[in-house]
């Protein structure tokens, strides 16, 4: 059989996710790859969720900075990302607009403040069309509004990679 093929994607503002997409990969392997926008984010919190609660409204999606190369040689997409105002930043929904999703296998993974992830899987689902989509990973992440913007370090991160082996596991 021919080796399955990763790509590890991920959206991330504060590092929170991103830094779990690399745990992710040291244990699958793959490729990762950074969704990112071709323009800047908003500097503070309260810009950029005033910024996000917009574009979401609108449905309007952004442009992004890059592109995966050859998409279609992967089979497992990990796709990881923050949860926005309670749902997916627009930024992801212009990811997963951008590719062929028919016959690839999706495993999500979503980090927030506590509130948690409100409609960023149904979301996430409803956008890979064509794709299986795996149940998705929950964790907390950082809480910028409380001053905490990076919360993936010493015994809880420990515990995250117990969450990721778990899920890993599972699926
Ligand atoms: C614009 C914005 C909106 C957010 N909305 C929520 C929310 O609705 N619920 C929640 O639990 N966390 C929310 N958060 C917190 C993030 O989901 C959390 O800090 C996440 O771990 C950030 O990931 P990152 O470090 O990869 O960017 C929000 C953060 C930002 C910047």
């Amino acid at each position: 059989m021919p080796e399955t093929k990763n790509l590890i994607a991920y959206f991330s503002r504060t590092g929170n996710t991103k830094a779990i997409a690399e745990m992710i990969q040291a244990q699958v392997g793959g490729d990762l790859f950074a969704i990112t926008t071709k323009e800047p984010l908003p500097k503070t919190f309260q810009q950029q969720l005033t910024a996000a609660q917009a574009d979401q409204e609108s449905h309007h999606d952004p442009e992004l900075a890059d592109q995966v190369t050859d998409f279609a040689q992967y089979d497992h997409i990990y796709l990881g990302t923050p949860t926005w105002d309670m749902a997916l930043p627009q930024p992801v929904a212009s990811f997963l607009s951008s590719y062929d999703f028919n016959g690839k296998t999706v495993l999500p993974f979503a980090t927030n403040s506590g509130f948690g992830t409100g409609t960023v899987f149904s979301q996430i689902k409803d956008l890979a069309k064509g794709a299986n989509v795996l149940p998705g990973l929950t964790l907390k992440g950082g809480n910028e509004s409380d001053g905490e913007d990076f919360v993936i370090t010493g015994n809880y991160q420990q515990e995250v990679q117990d969450q990721i082996n778990d899920w890993l596991n599972q699926n």
